[in-house]
């Protein structure tokens, strides 16, 4: 009898060969695919225009670029929180001009971790489940299981301003992990940490990607965060914001303070800040 394979343990297999960069063509899956953005504001400002990106699911993917190159207007089309003025999106399998966030398989972390403060620890993760009006038990049980990802799962009955910074964040990380999302798109989350908070999340985030096969999307002007953290780094200009470049960072996982002292991960950074 022949035996069909989970789709947990296909997802798990897939992830394996993208972490031993032993995927080939054909078993490549895109799970966003931009064609031709262009992405004119009402004020007449041309944010971005002719982006074109694919990203292969299980991938870690960086956006690094000068201020005002449109990295986080491109994330939000990603998103589907902005819309484009012309080009195409496709999130897995939908347009993200038509399909919320909500319903795409995709969690958004933002620079602030924008907890509600008279909620718990818990009752924050918690909380996109109750909007989906998942049943009390489960919502919990998979936000406890978030909080242990993230090593907070003490703080459950925390509230937030008992956390500091780096624990705010990581709530806000399991909050956005608690739907079992297949795309996490995070918009210069550590930008606002101290460097010693910010490598110990950056090595955290890392274990989570491996553990959970997510892709991620991650916006950042740190180029040695991005180069750390990417299997690729896409370099942006401003004016309008374009992509200069797209790196492919070939160093295998997992990665740690060995990497970082490299004379590979210099040369990278370097050239990568180069075309900035
Ligand atoms: N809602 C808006 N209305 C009008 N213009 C906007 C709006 N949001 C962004 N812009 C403009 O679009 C351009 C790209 O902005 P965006 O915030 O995407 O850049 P960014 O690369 O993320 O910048 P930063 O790194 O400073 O966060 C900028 O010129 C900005 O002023």
């Amino acid at each position: 009898m022949i035996q069909s394979k989970s789709k947990e343990t296909e997802d798990h297999a897939y992830k394996e060969k993208v972490l031993e960069g032993n995927v080939t063509q054909s078993s490549v899956r895109s799970i966003v695919k931009l064609k031709g953005i262009r992405k004119q504001y009402n004020t007449g400002v041309l944010a971005i225009d002719h982006v074109s990106l694919d990203i292969q699911e299980g991938e870690f993917v960086s956006i690094v670029g000068p201020s005002g190159c449109g990295k986080s207007t491109l994330l939000r089309i990603i998103a589907g929180l902005g819309d484009y003025s012309a080009g195409s999106v496709e999130i897995a399998s939908g347009d993200a001009k038509s399909k919320g966030s909500r319903d795409s398989g995709l969690s958004y972390v933002f620079q602030d971790a924008t907890l509600m403060p008279w909620r718990t620890v818990l009752d924050n993760v918690t909380l996109p489940l109750a909007l989906r009006k998942v049943p009390k038990a489960e919502r919990e049980a998979a936000a406890l299981e978030k909080l242990k990802m993230v090593g907070l799962e003490k703080y459950a009955d925390a509230y937030p301003r008992q956390l500091s910074g780096g624990m705010k964040m990581r709530v806000s990380i399991a909050r956005a992990l608690a739907s079992g999302p297949k795309l996490l798109l995070m918009d210069e989350p550590f930008g606002a940490l101290d460097e010693m908070t910010r490598y110990r999340l950056n090595s955290e985030l890392l274990h989570i990607w491996k553990d959970t096969g997510i892709t991620v999307v991650f916006v950042t002007h740190n180029v040695q965060e991005a180069v750390f953290l990417s299997t690729k780094v896409v370099a942006m200009r401003a004016h309008p914001g374009r992509i200069r470049e797209i790196v492919a960072i070939d160093h295998p996982y997992p990665r740690g303070d060995e990497f970082r002292s490299s004379i590979a991960f210099t040369e990278l950074s370097a050239s990568i800040s180069s075309l900035l």
